[in-house]
């Protein structure tokens, strides 16, 4: 092993344990994907000249749950969760149930999801959707675009501040959304910027997979009033989602506990009657 020495000129992070391996297969995507397909094709790409939906509007409209369901096959803490689902199918469920956006993992290696299950979600949706990956390169917030994605995740372990704040103002030129995954205070400290729309707290810490909602209570009021809120992981209760939208809460990332079920969409459309019931 080469000792863990950080480059001062790298974009990223070493934020350690899986995170590493994640990005060094990640970046070795990135490389094969700009030879076989490269940005020129991309841009070439009938999706990629489409107007986004806006977060914003669907995460506040007062019709919706303000849910973002997530299309997730795999993880690396769970392993496999649901690896056969529809793609289509499942997230159609998801926005016919109220979502007000869809999460799709597009990493195939450590997630199981692939760029065309967010290909089939887009066709079958109108509502935002997310790409979720991690982003690296700005190869990868053309292709988002190029493949029909609305917002592009942008994770503050993994990547440094200068970094976030190109790939924001990148994503902002092509007029996706962007959405800033923080898990702590000192990343949210020092990687908010002008071009992100909405602050993520992931309750899942992504280097030993704990899980504590408790992270974004401790950090919604740091979070400047100009941001949507969204809470991220380990959420499976109605009444977590209304103890989080009184604490200032707009959006709730939920992905296991519908794929959990062999029917994800059916266990979404429950959830969201039961948080309009209240009960
Ligand atoms: O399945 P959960 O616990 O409801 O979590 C969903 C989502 O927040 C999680 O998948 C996630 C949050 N940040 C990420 C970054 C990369 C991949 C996945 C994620």
């Amino acid at each position: 092993m080469l000792p863990h020495i950080s480059d001062p000129s790298s974009p990223f992070k070493q934020p350690g344990g899986i995170l590493d391996e994640i990005v060094a297969n990640k970046l070795i995507e990135i490389k094969e994907a700009r030879l076989k397909v490269g940005v020129s094709r991309l841009e070439e790409s009938e999706l990629f000249d489409r107007k986004c939906y806006s977060l914003r509007q669907s995460l506040l409209a007062p019709e919706r749950t303000g849910i973002i369901a997530e299309f997730k096959r795999a993880s690396p803490s769970k392993g496999i969760i649901n690896d056969q689902a529809d793609a289509a199918g499942v997230t159609r469920q998801y926005a016919d149930a109220g979502a007000s956006a869809i999460s799709v993992l597009t990493d195939r290696e450590f997630f199981g999801g692939s760029i065309k299950d967010l290909i089939e979600a887009r066709s079958v949706n109108n509502i935002p959707v997310l790409r979720k990956d991690f982003i690296l390169d700005e190869y990868q917030i053309i292709e988002a675009k190029a493949i029909g994605a609305d917002i592009i995740l942008l994770i503050a372990s993994v990547l440094k501040p200068h970094t976030i704040a190109r790939f924001a103002q990148l994503a902002k030129s092509l007029g996706l959304n962007t959405l800033l995954e923080v898990h702590k205070l000192s990343e949210l400290e020092e990687s908010i910027c002008a071009d992100l729309d909405a602050i993520g707290v992931n309750n899942r810490n992504l280097s030993d997979f704990s899980v504590s909602v408790q992270h974004s209570f401790d950090l919604v009021e740091k979070i400047p009033g100009n941001f949507l809120k969204i809470s991220e992981s380990g959420i499976s209760k109605t009444e977590t989602i209304l103890e989080l939208k009184d604490a200032g809460f707009n959006g709730f990332l939920i992905g296991e506990n519908f794929m959990k079920e062999a029917d994800p969409g059916a266990a979404m459309q429950e959830f969201s009657s039961r948080l309009k019931t209240g009960r």
